[in-house]
């Protein structure tokens, strides 16, 4: 018996669980939240008990020390020494990380280098990645990559249509995120549908805080909406996902706030998304409940989300030619009965035949009816479990 811990850093969190492997028993999990902000909140979960603490906690690496000095003193572990494995989610891998990979200093420092390809998680995921070196540096550490999973797509679909050099030279491309979780969800689909992954064709829709979607055929990434970074895709939280770059100069010339396109990228990833539309909240829950009360922003901002939803889906039924299964995982997808709905009302000429009866929150299972041409799904995610068992199997080489 080992525990293993898995930790998935964010730009201003940080998730964690903590396992016995391999047996995939889950012994604590916890989530810090608001790191660099004022009222950081930490919340660890273990047996029947929760802990929930306000603290000002500055950055990651306080955040991580913050988490080991709680499994101790909790009693989750008695000595660090227990702990022998640490799997961290690496959102960017580039062109170089095609699979997870054991970390040591120069790891570290690509994993830096590679981040204008993920600006708002590689920093932090590097971050937190050399606290845990520093403090236990006798555990096996893992990097699992979101991008790894769609190594797979093909250069039609990956490559975008600019100068060959640009690819070739620069290496701009479609990368995508959020592997771990379509993976996870396409082959817990497969199960659902009693077939042989090999022979299914899924969309997987992650939609959280950041969002993606992806056409999974024979459980291999096909296309997916995020692209050379997680701006990309489907309208988010803060992120616009898909626009006209031509924007981008338009902009700069007439909002004097704005000076360069890197100001230009920054209120896409920050200011925009749901939270720009509405002038609001990013947050799916304060938009519905908005839009309930009559505010017409709110209003607009959930149809578009829902909107951008569609047209993705549609595009991937188009590249599949068809899908056994449509899934829908991450905080929005596992939680909100509204935006399901909504999404699928305007599905229903593909043969999409849905009892929403049943789509209530808290539903997991299959939403769909058995006439349905193309089931529907709501699978919570684990990319925890994806790490930690990459972490096992890193372990056994
Ligand atoms: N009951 C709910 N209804 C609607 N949206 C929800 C609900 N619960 C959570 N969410 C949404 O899920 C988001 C967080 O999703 P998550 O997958 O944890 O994102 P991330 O990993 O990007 O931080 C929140 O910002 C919120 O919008
Ligand atoms: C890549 C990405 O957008 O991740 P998250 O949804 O966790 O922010
Ligand atoms: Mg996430």
């Amino acid at each position: 018996m080992t525990k293993t811990l898995a930790v998935n850093a964010g730009s201003s969190s940080m998730k964690w669980q903590m396992y016995e492997m391999p047996e995939e028993k889950v012994l604590a999990k916890g989530l810090i939240e608001r790191i660099g902000l004022k009222d950081s909140v930490t919340t660890v979960k273990f047996g029947d008990q929760k802990e929930e603490r306000v603290l000002d906690i500055v950055d990651h690496t306080q955040a991580v020390h913050i988490l080991l000095e709680d499994l101790k003193r909790l009693h989750i572990v008695e000595e660090f020494t227990e702990i022998t494995g640490v799997g961290h989610r690496v959102v960017a891998g580039g062109e170089i990380f095609k699979k997870s990979t054991l970390i040591n200093q120069e790891v570290v420092q690509q994993i830096e280098e590679l981040s204008p390809l993920a600006p708002l998680h590689n920093p932090a995921n590097a971050a937190g990645i050399k606290a845990f070196l520093e403090l236990l540096p006798d555990a096996t550490a893992v990097a699992v990559f979101d991008t790894a999973f769609h190594t797979t797509m093909p250069e039609k679909a990956f490559r975008y249509p600019l100068p060959k050099k640009y690819y070739t030279e620069n290496a701009v491309r479609k990368y995508g995120a959020h592997g771990t979780s379509h993976m996870f969800v396409a082959q817990e689909a497969a199960k659902m549908l009693g077939k042989d992954i090999k022979d299914t064709k899924i969309i997987t829709a992650h939609i959280g805080n950041g969002g993606s979607i992806t056409a999974v055929k024979g459980g291999e990434s096909m296309d997916t909406s995020m692209g050379f970074t997680p701006l990309a895709g489907i309208m988010m939280g803060t992120r616009t996902g898909d626009i006209d770059p031509s924007v981008f100069p338009y902009l700069i010339a007439n909002d004097d706030s704005l000076k360069d396109a890197q100001d230009v990228v920054d209120m896409m990833n920050k200011e925009s998304g749901l939270l720009g539309v509405s002038g609001l909240s990013s947050d799916m829950r304060e938009i519905i409940a908005a839009r309930d009360a009559g505010d017409a922003d709110a209003s607009l901002a959930f149809e578009m989300y829902v909107d951008r939803i569609q047209k993705f889906i549609g595009q991937y039924l188009a590249v599949l030619n068809g899908a056994d299964a449509i899934v829908f995982t991450a905080g929005v997808g596992e939680n909100s009965a509204p935006v399901r709905e909504a999404v699928l009302k305007g599905l229903s000429w593909f043969g999409i035949d849905v009892d929403f009866s049943k789509n209530v929150f808290g539903f997991e299972g299959e939403l769909s009816t058995p006439e349905s041409r193309v089931k529907v799904f709501v699978i919570p995610t684990d990319e925890e479990l994806v790490i930690a068992r990459d972490v096992e199997a890193a372990k056994a080489k």
